[in-house]
């Protein structure tokens, strides 16, 4: 019979929104429990003492506890800013066994430069998740390192899909993964933001705006999602000739709407790429 999550401990390293974002979503969901997941980070005491009272996970305080909660897992997700890879992976390495899988949610690093920095001969999962993981649906995408085993590909797809969807990539491909889903809710949220703001303007009350906005974009996603319908279709349903919506469409046309989202999600592809290779740029990738 093959491993559970739930038989297993798992360790964040990093304890932000995304990393929240993906242990909320498993306990939540019944996954794994909140006793085998720990969450670990630099210096926050504030940011473990409210996450372990809210999700009951386990946290330690001080440098020697923070230690054996990592080399007590089977999972180690890594899950701090690129900026703080070289100082994390260089304290993180004396700490991590070769038994252990590594899960990176970390934009742009690859998975050559994770085994180099790290020193390890673990296996890596390379993922690129979203937050909307926090309410069950998330989008992430995932590379696996040459010695991640089947089963282990089993918990790292078993983890993901558990609070989303997950689609497995060549790695090369999650810098784009990241430029459409992974970055992709800020872009649905400037859009709303944009939205609201206008209903506001056009007079109605902010919370009338919100909830219209809210409901015109949920609509709109799952008119896609159940009807199967291509986008351009659905969109071709709500353009009468000569109407409100054409001139609307009309109006974003003129400025270069389409344009400047395929530029956002090529830019923030671009951005990952970026920020990968600024992490320890003279490091030989293994
Ligand atoms: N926020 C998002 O929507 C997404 C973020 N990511 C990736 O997730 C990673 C984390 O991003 P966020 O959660 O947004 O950042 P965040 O700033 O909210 O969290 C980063 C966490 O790392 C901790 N940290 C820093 N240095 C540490 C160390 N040496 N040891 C232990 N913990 C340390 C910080 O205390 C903080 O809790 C990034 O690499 C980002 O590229 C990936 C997909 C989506
Ligand atoms: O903005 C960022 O760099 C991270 C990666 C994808 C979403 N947020």
């Amino acid at each position: 019979m093959s491993t559970t999550l739930q038989e297993l401990r798992i360790a964040f390293v990093g304890a932000g929104s995304m990393a929240e974002a993906i242990f909320r979503g498993l306990i939540e969901n019944k996954v794994a429990d909140p006793d085998r997941i720990a969450v670990i980070n630099r210096s926050d005491r504030d940011k473990l003492e409210r996450l372990q009272a809210r999700y009951g996970v386990q946290v330690s305080f001080d440098t020697e506890g923070k230690n054996a909660l990592i080399a007590a897992a089977d999972i180690v997700v890594l899950a701090m800013k690129p900026k703080d890879v070289e100082s994390s992976f260089a304290e993180l390495k004396q700490h991590l066994s070769s038994r252990q899988l590594l899960v990176s949610v970390i934009a742009g690093l690859s998975i050559g430069k994770i085994t180099a920095l790290l020193e390890t001969d673990a296996p890596i999962v390379r993922t690129m998740p979203n937050t909307s993981s926090t309410i069950g649906l998330g989008a992430t995408g995932l590379s696996f390192s040459a010695g991640v085993s089947a089963e282990q590909r089993g918990l790292a797809l078993q983890m993901f899909e558990s609070v989303g969807i997950a689609t497995v990539v060549d790695e090369p491909l999650l810098d784009i993964v990241t430029g459409v889903s992974g970055s992709g809710p800020a872009y649905v949220y400037y859009f709303m933001e944009a939205m609201t703001k206008a209903a506001v303007e056009g007079g109605l009350a902010e919370q009338e705006a919100r909830r219209l906005t809210v409901q015109t974009v949920l609509g709109a996603a799952r008119m896609v999602e159940l009807t199967q319908e291509d986008p351009a279709e659905l969109r071709r349903k709500v353009t009468s000739p000569n109407g409100t919506t054409q001139a609307a469409l009309q109006t974003l046309d003129n400025h270069q709407f389409c344009e400047g989202i395929v530029r956002a999600v090529f830019r923030a592809a671009e951005r990952a790429k970026e920020m990968g290779e600024a992490i320890a740029p003279g490091v030989n990738q293994r």
